[in-house]
């Protein structure tokens, strides 16, 4: 298999239990998760309490998958960790860094420890855009600048693919602006990052492919264009909504009143004109609405809520 075709991370059927006192709790389930190498950045959605972190901490070797496959580069984990981890860098927690020394410091004595060259330092420092601050103590650094010298920390051996765990967590909308520019740079340049939140609408903005699960499960895994063109509604302006409304539901199609004009979800527009005109209702606009990632979302974990056993 060439390595170009191999994915940079694979599940399958991939599970976790947890004992707790009130019993046994999934907290993944069947998921196959599949994230091409090569560069990009992947989301993995879901809402807190989904599974994500589970699901990472398990890839990087930090708790033991209940059942099924992992493989990172194609290499069975937790059994062939050591031969990849080379090639992988994580941000799961908050890294430690003494807060006395520089940001720059920092990174030098953990590039000595890691045996990486010190030119990575300066290397890190460019791509995570710290350089002016980066002589600064880290106990003077914002949440956002702590957060992107995580990332760089991670940078120092060139990891080809970048898992980070929820890493505008905490941060203020500059912050959140800054980290996503820094992943995005990376998804850019050749990296390959699994980007896991919660938060969508930001997400949205750096990914160009991602999974989404609910309840340790999947439920819709692609690019984000197809993800969101497969759900298209239209916004059609006509005089009177309410009527129109019933011509669409009485042929089957989910229509609402909004805004003044009528949502209408489907993917057939003539069929809305041709609907309407046969009804004598002639249309003044008609407008697609692109659906964000969040509203996606929430169709579908709330689909998953509601077809949830009691
Ligand atoms: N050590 C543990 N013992 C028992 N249950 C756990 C443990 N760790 C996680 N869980 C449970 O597993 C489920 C998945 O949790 P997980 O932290 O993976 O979700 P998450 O998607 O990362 O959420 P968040 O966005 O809040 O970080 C939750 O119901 C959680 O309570």
């Amino acid at each position: 298999m060439s390595r170009v075709s191999t994915p940079a991370i694979e599940t399958v059927r991939l599970r976790k239990e947890f004992s707790t006192r009130a019993g046994l709790r999934v907290a993944v389930q069947d998921l196959d998760l599949s994230v091409p190498a090569g560069g990009g950045v992947h989301g993995f959605l879901g809402p807190n309490g989904s599974g994500k972190t589970t699901t990472i901490r398990m890839l990087l070797g930090l708790a033991r998958a209940t059942s099924g496959e992992m493989r990172l580069f194609g290499e069975s984990v937790p059994e062939r960790l050591p031969a990849v981890i080379g090639r992988v860098g994580a941000v799961v927690e908050s890294p430690k860094f003494s807060p006395n020394f520089s940001g720059r410091l920092n990174l030098r004595l953990l590039a000595d420890a890691i045996g990486a060259p010190r030119s990575r330092v300066d290397a890190a420092i460019e791509t995570v855009q710290m350089q002016g601050r980066d002589r600064d103590r880290y106990r003077s650094y914002s949440l956002g600048m702590k957060q992107r010298l995580a990332i760089a920390a991670t940078l120092l051996k060139d990891p080809e693919l970048l898992i980070l765990d929820e890493p505008t967590n905490g941060l203020d909308p500059a912050g959140i602006r800054e980290v996503r520019e820094t992943i995005r740079g990376l998804g850019d340049a050749g990296v390959t990052v699994l980007l896991s939140s919660h938060i969508l609408a930001e997400v949205q903005q750096v990914c160009t492919s991602a999974t989404i699960i609910g309840n340790g499960r999947m439920l819709a895994s692609g690019r984000v264009e197809d993800l969101l063109g497969a759900s298209t509604a239209f916004r059609a302006v006509v005089p009177d909504p309410e009527r129109a409304v019933a011509v669409l539901g009485a042929a089957g199609l989910s229509a609402v009143v909004e805004d003044g004009g009528v949502r209408v979800e489907t993917t057939d527009a003539a069929r809305i004109t041709r609907l309407l005109g046969e009804a004598g209702i002639w249309l003044s606009e008609l407008t697609t609405l692109r659906p964000d990632l969040e509203t996606y979302f929430l169709r579908l974990t709330e689909a998953e809520r509601l077809g949830r056993e009691p």
